[in-house]
């Protein structure tokens, strides 16, 4: 069982994620991306799959059109552990190569 991100460790994780958020009234984080189209939207949903699942560490998410919210927690864990933050990191470096990524 992943440990639960706490002091420290945590605050140094969160730094290194200045896109994303605490999510409101639980332990998680979000970030909104935006891309060219719905094609471009689901191809990146496409690639996450692939990682989350492999990983065992699957993301919320709401897609329309081009736009995905993405919200991430351990749930076996009731909040934040380092998958979350291996998830996001690995998201972002996917998003990165889409120039529309905001
Ligand atoms: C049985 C399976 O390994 C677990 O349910 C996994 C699947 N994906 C998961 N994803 C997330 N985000 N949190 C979990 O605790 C989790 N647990």
């Amino acid at each position: 069982m992943m440990e639960k991100l706490t002091g420290p460790d945590r605050d140094r994780a969160l730094a290194g994620l200045p896109d994303w958020s605490l999510a409101e009234g639980r332990d998680a984080i979000t970030r909104k991306y935006r891309f060219a189209d719905f094609k471009t939207a689901f191809a990146f949903m496409t690639a996450v799959a692939e990682i989350a699942d492999e990983m065992d560490h699957h993301p919320e998410w709401f897609n329309v059109y081009n736009r995905i919210d993405v919200t991430l927690s351990t749930h076996d864990a009731g909040g934040l552990t380092m998958l979350d933050i291996d998830l996001a990191v690995q998201m972002d470096e996917l998003a990165a190569g889409e120039p529309e990524t905001a």
